[in-house]
């Protein structure tokens, strides 16, 4: 183990919760739902490589603001948009099987992609203030105990629950 540093930078944090930036990608998934009901019957794919490149540039531009790791959040966020498709693939699944299950209001898309902006940019912070634990050799545990609480604190359904588990394997990894 390597020595940490004194202060709040060392071992406080070290020693800290992964649950808000599990939280944040529980908020993640659940608005999925959403984006799915706003591409449902419509030409919009839910594979949207270019949104994609632009959710990727913009959250590597502001981890780098906050003097984070780029190359971390930016692999942290490849898996968040893996979770959403897992999601808005599950929901058509469904959708498709009985159509009487199928949205029937349209919401809007890019009201949608705003508010996904806003979760991003809390999701880059709590990715840049977790980097001790995340690196720290408890991490897998502290990640296991924060998807158990936010599972059970949102009663997060089978569908959401496997989808949050495709958005965090990264957090651990070095
Ligand atoms: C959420 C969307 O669907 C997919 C997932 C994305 C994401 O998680 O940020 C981005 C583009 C799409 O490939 C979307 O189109 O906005």
């Amino acid at each position: 183990a390597v020595a940490a540093p004194a202060g709040p930078a060392g071992p406080a944090r070290a020693h800290g919760t992964l649950r808000p930036l599990v939280e944040l990608a529980a908020q993640r998934v659940l608005v999925a739902d959403e984006v799915a009901a706003a591409k449902w019957g419509t030409d919009s794919p839910i594979d949207d490589p270019a949104r994609e490149r632009e959710v990727l540039d913009a959250v590597a531009r502001q981890a780098e603001e906050l003097g984070a790791d780029p190359a971390a959040t930016t692999r942290i966020f490849r898996d968040q948009i893996e979770a959403s498709k897992v999601v808005q693939r599950g929901l058509y699944h469904r959708w498709d099987a009985d159509p009487s299950q199928a949205p029937t209001e349209r919401p809007d898309l890019g009201r949608i992609r705003l508010e996904i902006n806003r979760i991003n940019g809390e999701l880059v912070r709590a990715i840049a203030d977790s980097a001790a634990v995340r690196e720290g050799p408890s991490c897998v545990g502290r990640l296991t105990a924060g998807t158990v609480a936010v599972v059970h604190g949102r009663h997060l359904d089978v569908l959401h629950t496997v989808a949050l588990g495709r958005s965090l394997p990264s957090v651990c990894e070095r």
